[in-house]
């Protein structure tokens, strides 16, 4: 999908104008003499008037839809996007939200809105495994503002900030789901802010983790682009995963890791002697020319030279990708555009480079559902006003931007380097791309090109999928699947050099148009996400984060070629202007470092006031951002695997720019009583799913009367349970932290409740003369919903819960905390 900085750098005002213009821009009227118009359910939508002729001259010469169906092609592209949507399969209450959708909204949206057609309302994505994935027949504007709706959409809001739903473009799923991920892989998500498929492979890896354990595998997130991390980090603290880290690097620079051949093997306490990869997502910034249903304000910005300038990076991206991958390991490349010169032409290179090591592969027989085209055999390069067949067509003038690997044979290629190591930069290099003519690479024609070569790629391209959006309604997407059989072949140094520094665009400038779909996509949060965010582990330290700033890369490691991180990182740090100099491996200001909290004081008193079994991992899994152990706010948990790859880490001499990592799980907490509680630490929300199991005092298990009344009101003083053994127990329990457990049907006694995947707690806060709930209001809200679901399913009653009938008070979203957890009010 199209990255970049939709939001960025705009003032809240600025925000506000440029949602409402885009909501201008698809214009809503009842009266549509435009044949290409789509009828929804009686509302007739006007497509966006501006069309973009460069933009239908380009793709109809490229051949990318038959003639026949350019019409209709046109046509959805100039039509809203319906909303698509996913349950997080690995959600403890991924049932119930399913029950929830197929009991309250299939049925009764069919019969408000569709009533009479056979179509419904909201139905699966029958491609997408398990039937997690839904496509609505409403474009997101429709599901805002019909009332009809409304309740619907009030469902999918929170929900989706709850992080049991992500809405999702439909083909924006598609990726993640041909990298086959396990459990126990390493993965890395390379360019993966705002990190809806990040979401997705989390998802995966947790999809059958019982309660209280992790999976074997993890995540590493990375993206260039801090603010777009800090969105990254919104997105996945839904997911309350410790299998997670988020870095902050060019993902053409990612680091490998290495460790010095001369590091005693006796000293690994893990396996991982280098950081390389089972799958790696390389979701790379492109011209995102697919997504114009949801951005249709792109079409007035979109030019070929958008593709031209990316070319190059892509490539890069994706041969370090390739680089950093296990062999046998699976790499999947995808792009929101529909331009070969993003797609095809970066496949082919890539494959090209790595010399048989790399095949790409033929997944025709997975997703058999979803409707896909073979990847083009053929295609031009168009630049001033002519296209160009072949790279002998390409002025000499031009050849600092057009490149050989722009076309489907790649041929030039050798060439281009030779004259790179050969040839003087005279005066007539003109603008390169990245606008330092003085460096464009000059290269000469080879004479020896036979003029009646086949200009197509010499490997099966066809095994790339093309999705369309008049093949099954959706926006369009590119993507290839990649696997490596054999270490890559050696660069010899001096190409090396070259291809990392030929015609690379300066990304943060350039991309930004380019990516501006994406950001503006449903799955990015708005501004609460970067408030959120802050509240995520990338600075936790109220101390001057500068003094702190990771120290650059000391290690002396011999790197294999293959993995060592490319020499040019310094000389791209000085050729690069402002931020993004900044941005250049540990030189970022923001990041604070990552320590393992060892303070056994500490530990031992949470150990002991939560009654927490030995069997609960502590040592080695317990980190924070904050070196000074003694100010420490917030600590994390990590998994195994995230805890062998952040030693790693350490052994390398920190590589990683980290800015987010693990599982909040334990905040100091004062009671506004003083120091009356004996813990300092109250155990998170988001930690609190995984600890459950292990914890074995200061817990309690309320009948579902009284855990609604919490619920509802937030504070109960002991004597107004219903349940009086319930709150003399409360009333017993030492002053701070607690848990109260929902118990199941009338069984309220606690040996007899065993914690599962779906069991329903709540942190709590013990006062003089009360409980307090620990709880976001808006967690109070859909654990209300859960709760009346499961009181429902116990009823055994079938179909509709008919939420009027109830008592309880549901409290509108937008008076939520954004905060995932809140502070108690201790009485
Ligand atoms: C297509 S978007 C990624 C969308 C993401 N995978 C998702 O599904 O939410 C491309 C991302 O690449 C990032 N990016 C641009 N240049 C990059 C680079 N050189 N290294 C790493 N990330 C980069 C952008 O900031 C943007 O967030």
């Amino acid at each position: 999908m199209g990255g970049g900085g939709r939001g960025r750098g705009r003032s809240r005002t600025q925000r506000k104008h440029f949602r409402e213009s885009r909501e201008n821009v698809w214009k809503r009227s009842k009266s549509d003499p435009n044949p290409s118009s789509t009828q929804t359910n009686n509302t007739t939508w006007t497509p966006f008037s501006t069309q973009n002729p460069a933009f239908d001259f380009y793709y109809k010469e490229q051949g990318i839809v038959d003639p026949q169906q350019w019409d209709h092609f046109v046509s959805l592209l100039r039509t809203p996007l319906p909303a698509t949507f996913r349950i997080n399969s690995s959600s403890h209450f991924s049932d119930d939200i399913r029950s929830q959708l197929e009991n309250d909204f299939v049925h009764s949206l069919r019969h408000e809105i569709a009533e009479g057609t056979e179509t419904e309302a909201i139905r699966p994505l029958l491609w997408y495994p398990g039937n997690f994935a839904w496509h609505s027949n409403f474009s997101r504007m429709q599901l805002r503002k019909n009332q009809t709706l409304e309740r619907f959409h009030e469902f999918l809001k929170l929900e989706n900030e709850i992080g049991n739903i992500t809405r999702q473009e439909a083909v924006s799923m598609v990726p993640p789901l041909f990298l086959d991920v396990h459990s126990d892989h390493f993965v890395l998500d390379m360019c993966a802010a705002p990190g809806s498929k990040t979401f997705q492979l989390l998802e995966i890896i947790h999809q059958s983790t019982k309660a209280g354990f992790l999976p074997d595998g993890m995540v590493i997130a990375n993206d260039l682009d801090v603010q777009r991390c800090n969105l990254l980090i919104h997105q996945t603290k839904r997911m309350c995963t410790a299998n997670l880290i988020v870095t902050n690097h060019e993902a053409q620079h990612f680091p490998g890791c290495r460790l010095n051949r001369n590091y005693e093997r006796m000293e690994l306490d893990n396996d991982i002697g280098q950081l390389l990869f089972d799958r790696v997502l390389c979701d790379v910034p492109c011209s995102g020319d697919g997504t114009l249903r949801k951005a249709p304000d792109l079409w007035r910005k979109w030019n070929t030279g958008m593709g031209h300038g990316l070319h190059s990076l892509q490539v890069l991206i994706a041969m370090r990708g390739i680089s950093l991958l296990k062999i046998g390991g699976r790499m999947v490349y995808s792009t929101c555009s529909m331009n070969p010169i993003e797609n095809e032409a970066v496949v082919a290179e890539v494959l090209r480079r790595c010399g048989g090591s790399v095949k790409l592969i033929d997944v025709s027989s997975e997703l058999p559902q979803l409707i896909r085209r073979p990847g083009l055999r053929r295609w031009k390069v168009y630049d001033k006003g002519t296209w160009l067949v072949s790279y002998k067509d390409v002025p000499k003038f031009r050849r600092s931007v057009i490149l050989p690997s722009m076309f489907p044979s790649g041929r030039g290629h050798q060439d281009l380097v030779d004259a790179c190591c050969n040839a003087d930069v005279g005066d007539d290099a003109t603008d390169g791309v990245n606008g330092n003519a003085k460096d464009a690479i000059q290269a000469v024609e080879n004479p020896m090109l036979p003029e009646s070569a086949e200009e197509v790629p010499d490997f099966p391209i066809e095994h790339c999928m093309r999705i369309v959006p008049h093949d099954q309604n959706t926006g369009a997407f590119f993507i290839a699947v990649l696997q490596k059989v054999s270490p890559l072949p050696e660069i010899p140094e001096k190409t090396k050099i070259h291809i990392e520094e030929q015609n690379v665009e300066p990304a943060n400038q350039s991309l930004n148009d380019a990516q501006e779909p994406e950001a503006n996509s449903p799955e990015i949060a708005h501004e609460e996400g970067l408030k959120a965010a802050s509240e995520g582990n990338v600075n936790d330290n109220e101390q001057n984060t500068e003094d702190l700033e990771a120290s650059p890369v000391s290690c002396e490691e011999q790197n294999s070629k293959e993995t060592q991180e490319p020499e040019n990182v310094q000389k791209m740090a000085k050729r690069v202007p402002g931020k993004r100099k900044l941005q250049i491996q540990g030189k970022w200001r923001g990041v604070d470092p990552v320590v393992f909290f060892k303070d056994e004081a500490i530990v031992n008193s949470i150990r002991d006031f939560y009654g927490i079994n030995e069997h609960f991992p502590f040592n080695g899994h317990l980190v924070t951002r904050n070196s000074d152990t003694s100010h420490v706010k917030r600590i994390y948990y990590i998994s195994k695997s995230v805890k062998d790859v952040l030693e790693l880490n350490f052994k390398v001499g920190q590589q990683l720019k980290i800015t987010s990592i693990g599982l909040k799980m334990f905040e100091r907490q004062t009671a506004r009583e003083g120091s009356s509680a004996p813990c300092a630490f109250r155990i998170s929300s988001e930690g609190l799913p995984l600890i459950l199991p292990y914890i074995t005092k200061q817990i309690l298990h309320a009948s579902a009367a009284d855990f609604k009344h919490l619920l509802q009101n937030k504070e109960v003083k002991f004597e107004d349970f219903t349940d009086a053994e319930f709150g003399e127990k409360a009333a017993n329990l030492l002053p701070g932290c607690c848990v109260v457990i929902l118990a199941i049907g009338n069984t309220i006694a606690a040996e007899s409740l065993q914690v599962t995947e779906s069991t329903i707690a709540i942190g709590c806060w013990k006062g003089r003369a009360r409980l307090s709930v620990m709880v976001t209001a808006m967690d109070c809200q859909e654990l209300l919903e859960r709760l009346l679901i499961r009181l429902d399913t116990e009823k055994g009653s079938a179909g509709h819960v008919d939420k009027s009938s109830n008592d309880v008070e549901v409290q509108p979203v937008q008076e939520l905390d954004s905060k995932n957890d809140v502070k108690a009010t201790v009485s």
